[in-house]
């Protein structure tokens, strides 16, 4: 039967990445996500305000919700020092499989802990879970409709990263996070990934 997006992602990394290499393999997937298949990775140029963030925030616990193929997981976790926890939750165990061999692939998994199923069963098990009762960073790439929910599951985190808040849109989330008295919020305007539609991260730092 026909290979899925993840799996032909995934032949791409190993082939044209090196393994070991975190840089190769981000190189790899955002070209064959521009010049051969699409695919809804956070992609280069959001992937630099990303960056940018992470190295800001130089956060020891990061959460990342949604995982998919791992993409923004590589990103990040090449900018955590080596004693720093990254927990990813992926809903969906078809992308999880894909993204534990791309994280393998760029040597990241001692850092990584990828962790299947929903972020509204997990979030308020993580205290007992994995000990972390709040997350110096949490990136929300996961469902639209489940940020604002699940970002006031985690009232006390600090700085909260969302993707996709233009395209495809998060406007509850949005409304909140600008107009709660409780964020500091900021708007990063870029594009979708590999594409010229517009799309922008928000930044929106807790206040306590
Ligand atoms: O897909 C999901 C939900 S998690 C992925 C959320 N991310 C997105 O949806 C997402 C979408 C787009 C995007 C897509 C089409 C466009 F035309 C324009 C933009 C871009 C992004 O950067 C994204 O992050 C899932 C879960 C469980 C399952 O069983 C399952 O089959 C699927
Ligand atoms: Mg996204």
């Amino acid at each position: 039967t026909r290979s899925t997006r993840p799996q032909r992602l995934l032949a791409a990394v190993q082939k044209n990445a090196t393994r070991g290499d975190p840089r190769s393999v981000v190189k790899a997937i955002d070209e064959f996500c521009r010049y051969t298949e699409w695919a809804m990775n956070v992609g280069d140029e959001k992937g630099c305000i990303l960056d940018s963030v992470v190295s800001e925030v130089n956060p020891a616990t990061v959460l990342e919700l949604g995982t998919y193929c791992g993409y923004s997981t590589v990103r990040i976790a090449t900018l955590l020092p080596p004693d720093a926890k990254l927990i990813t939750l992926e809903f969906n165990p078809d992308f999880a499989v894909i993204a534990r061999q791309v994280i393998a692939w760029a040597g990241q998994e001692e850092k990584v802990h990828l962790v299947e199923g929903s972020s509204g069963d997990l979030i308020p098990k993580m205290k007992e879970q994995f000990g972390v009762k709040s997350f110096d960073l949490v990136f929300l790439d996961h469902w639209k409709d489940r940020y604002l929910p699940d970002a006031k599951l985690m009232e006390a985190g600090s700085v909260l990263l969302a993707d996709n808040v233009i395209c495809p849109g998060s406007p509850d989330y949005l409304d909140y996070v600008r107009n709660s008295p409780k964020y500091r919020s900021q708007y990063f305007k870029s594009h979708l990934e590999y594409t010229k539609v517009e799309d922008g991260l928000e930044k929106s730092v807790f206040l306590g």
